[in-house]
């Protein structure tokens, strides 16, 4: 499979004994997990086996229960999640996190405005700087939208585009805060087929585009098989299984985890 991570490629994320508890549930159990550089790599696993509490973590949404987490080298556990996203960590939601009655013009535009180059009282009064700045902001916003073909539907407000087209959107808004690693969670879900196939060719394409390390949450195994060069596989908090998509399909405990639990779709 086409991949442009090699063995010598800088480790982006290493994740060592991750582990939480809500009470007395282990969500997640000493976790760990590496990505090189430019990979793009799939977390499966049945509902409830502690997919979403790991991304949690990375973004600091949790605070680990123990474990360490390093990004480019450096220890994230214990910042906040405005921290980790200036570092260059950015993620999208299992339920679409649009500002629904926002255009698609403004919902990316919020995620420059970290960087907008104006203060409070140049907003507030409107000042010249504010003006200028502002402009500069939409130019830059319309560019991007450009990338992703959304530039056509500036103007929309968001809730009232196709579902596809607001995964687009929030992947774009993800994107406009130039990550270097991007965590997707279940982005296929809701997409009818067409707009799978699309989402396929769009998570290459910004890997590419972006230079980007992509960590991929799905429950379509048409995705995760089809774009993910590797696989690990939770069931109930722990890892029971890491390998290429081929060798995962053939796992016997992923073939268990799965069928045990009555989902038919993991082979
Ligand atoms: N904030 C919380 N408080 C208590 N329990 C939680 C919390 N968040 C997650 N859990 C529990 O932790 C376990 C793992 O949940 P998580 O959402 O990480 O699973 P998942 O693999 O992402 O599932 P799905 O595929 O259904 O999204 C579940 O039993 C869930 O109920």
């Amino acid at each position: 499979m086409e991949t442009s991570a090699t063995s010598t490629s800088p480790t982006v994320l290493e994740i060592r004994g991750l582990t939480k508890f809500f009470g007395g549930l282990a969500a997640v159990r000493n976790f760990d997990l590496t990505l090189k550089h430019g990979e793009l790599v799939g977390l499966i696993g049945p509902n409830g086996a502690g997919k979403t509490t790991v991304f949690n973590m990375i973004t600091g949404l949790y605070v680990p229960t123990s474990g360490e987490i390093f990004f480019n080298g450096t220890n994230i556990v214990g910042l906040e999640p405005h921290e980790i996203t200036r570092m260059g960590i950015a993620r999208t939601f299992q339920n679409i996190r649009l500002f629904p009655n926002l255009t698609v013009l403004d919902n990316v535009r919020i995620a420059y405005h970290p960087h907008c180059g104006y203060t409070l009282s140049d907003g507030l009064l409107r000042t010249s700087r504010f003006n200028i700045k502002e402009k500069e902001l939409t130019e830059q916003a319309l560019d991007f939208l450009s990338i992703f073909q959304l530039d056509r539907i500036y103007n929309e407000t968001a809730k009232n585009l196709p579902y596809g087209e607001q995964r687009r959107v929030e992947i774009a808004r993800a994107l406009a805060c130039n990550p270097k690693l991007l965590l997707l969670d279940e982005p296929a879900a809701g997409m009818n087929p067409r707009e799978i196939i699309e989402l396929m060719d769009l998570i290459h394409f910004i890997r590419e585009r972006f230079n980007l390390t992509i960590l991929l949450i799905e429950h379509q195994m048409r995705v995760v098989m089809g774009i993910c060069e590797w696989i690990t596989v939770m069931d109930f908090g722990q890892v029971i299984a890491r390998g290429t998509p081929k060798e995962i399909q053939e796992n016997p405990l992923v073939i268990e985890a799965y069928l045990g639990k009555g989902v038919t779709h993991a082979a």
